[in-house]
């Protein structure tokens, strides 16, 4: 680890002592005053943001320890952290996308439960499950969750909320200053694009950042240094998704969110961290993505299909073995030095792929009609491959298009979608993983250095800004590669 200020943050020794090794603020005196962390600034305001995902090849199966191909999308989540003063004991949740705020007062969560001897885990933890006593805690802190609100809408906000709690207590302590969390996100909510895992992976590198335990991201720092601190917030992430979709969960969101760019992924072991191969030279596929503006849930189907499996245990077991020898063939395919994107025999075996690929997704049970339809239409007109992607049972549909498709043909697929009510989205794959905006200052052209001047991101303002433009603009984010000022990123690549 590098020493010194980084980004802003204190690194190195000191973190031990917040992290809760060393603190004992509630038994008083037992820290010797010798010991004790000098009273640092308050942090200023910050900006965390995380990619949502595509999986390209393998969801479900890699459930179940097969190898899944995921690459991070363009849309985004962007959460902002603002530190109250020390006088305000409390911690506010304000996700405006999914109209939840929400206030508990920090000194009545369950800080005794969280580190209690054998219960307490550190920052640089493997967290592979929840714990049901630790759940156990957390849920009389859910139930005054937006009481008044509909069923469906009061299971959202307790999703984003006990994902929230369980990492907040787990890493934080109850010195831990009060604080308020803005979120928006530009992904769709609930719509298989890893909107759930982009969130857990700016809650997690927030709480990190606020614990001053991750150096960078910095220009000069190490890849192997960078890749340290990705493993942390993508193993803190994992806990928060956990906490979402339940043990099941394989954390292929999770990890490509915090990583970025496009990943092989695998977790034969559940007990170990999953085996990740970066693709970093993913080829910029033509693809077209669609919203069936189904609401599905990913515990629900990832459930339909472990229910199948128990009942079928061979069949849905090499069902599964064959999901995996598609997801290989395509990963050889890709890493092929001569794969062209612009070739349309190069596409047409991924194409096949994918194709063969959701034909045994709908084998499971996790299609939806409306999934169907999209891959009807595109069949129909030969434009392209369709398969879903994510959990399936509505969500979202990704189609690799042909090189040489007519430009009306494609004009009127989409005019159809659009008249049956589904929603196209313009994205590009293999975008960056984990970003830092340290402080939430824009600097509007001025140098990185420049000590002097820039704007704030007024909390206000992203609070109420109109849409995804809205949101980017505010963001920082301009141009049609989605250039970030001020945005940093941690660079693993070795090459
Ligand atoms: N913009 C958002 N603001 C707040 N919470 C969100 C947002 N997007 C997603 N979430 C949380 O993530 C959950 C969706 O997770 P999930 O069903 O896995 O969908 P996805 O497939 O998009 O990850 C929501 O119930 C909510 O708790
Ligand atoms: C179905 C699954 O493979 C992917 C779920 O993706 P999403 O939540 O729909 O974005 C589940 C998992 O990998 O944990």
């Amino acid at each position: 680890m590098s020493n010194g200020h980084v980004n802003g943050i204190h690194n190195g020794v000191d973190k031990m002592h917040i992290n809760g090794h060393l603190s004992s603020s509630r038994n008083g005196n037992a820290q010797s005053k010798a010991q004790r962390k000098q009273s640092s600034p308050m942090m200023p305001a910050f900006m965390v943001s995380a990619p949502g995902k595509v999986i390209v090849f393998g969801e479900h199966s890699v459930v179940y320890g097969k190898t899944a191909i995921a690459a991070a999308i363009s849309l985004r989540s962007y959460l902002l952290v603002t530190t109250l003063s020390k006088s305000k004991r409390t911690v506010t949740l304000r996700f405006p996308d999914i109209d939840l705020n929400h206030t508990w007062d920090i000194d009545s969560l369950p800080w005794d439960v969280f580190s209690a001897p054998g219960k307490k885990k550190y920052y640089y933890d493997l967290v592979t499950g929840l714990d049901p006593d630790l759940i156990a805690a957390i849920q009389p802190h859910l139930a005054c969750v937006s009481p008044e609100k509909p069923e469906a809408e009061r299971k959202v906000h307790q999703k984003a909320a006990v994902s929230f709690l369980y990492m907040f207590l787990s890493l934080g302590n109850q010195s831990f200053p009060g604080c308020l969390y803005a979120l928006r996100s530009t992904i769709p909510i609930g719509a298989g694009l890893g909107s759930s895992a982009s969130i857990a992976v700016c809650l997690s590198a927030a709480l990190l950042l606020q614990l001053r335990t991750l150096s960078g991201p910095h220009p000069d720092q190490p890849p192997d240094e960078a890749r340290l601190q990705v493993e942390r917030i993508n193993r803190w992430a994992y806990v928060g998704e956990m906490a979402i979709h339940g043990d099941m969960a394989s954390g292929v969101d999770n990890t490509i969110s915090t990583q970025g760019k496009a990943v092989v992924f695998r977790r034969p072991d559940y007990s170990k961290p999953p085996k990740v191969r970066p693709l970093w030279d993913f080829p910029e596929l033509p693809l077209l993505l669609v919203d069936t503006k189904q609401p599905k849930s990913t515990a629900h189907e990832v459930k339909k299909v472990r229910m199948l499996k128990q009942r079928h245990p061979e069949l849905v077991g090499s069902i599964l073995e064959a999901m995996d020898r598609v997801t290989e063939s395509a990963a050889a395919v890709l890493d092929e030095e001569e794969f062209d994107n612009d070739n349309a025999e190069c596409l047409g075996r991924i194409g096949e792929l994918m194709t063969i690929n959701h034909g045994l997704l709908v084998s499971l049970g996790v299609s939806h009609p409306r999934l169907e339809r999209v891959r009807e239409l595109v069949d129909h007109e030969g434009i392209g491959w369709t398969k879903l992607t994510g959990a399936g049972g509505g969500g979202c549909s990704i189609t690799l298009l042909r090189p040489d498709v007519a430009r009306d043909k494609l004009e009127k697929l989409e005019d159809d979608l659009e008249e049956e009510n589904y929603q196209k989205f313009e994205t590009t794959l293999g975008c960056d993983g984990v970003g830092v905006l340290w402080p939430a200052v824009l600097k509007n052209g001025l140098e990185e250095d420049d000590e002097l001047g820039g704007m704030e991101i007024n909390l206000d303002k992203f609070l109420k800004a109109d849409g995804n433009e809205g949101v980017e603009k505010l963001v920082g984010v301009h141009g049609g590669g989605g250039e970030r000022e001020g945005w940093k990123f941690w660079r693993v690549e070795s090459h």
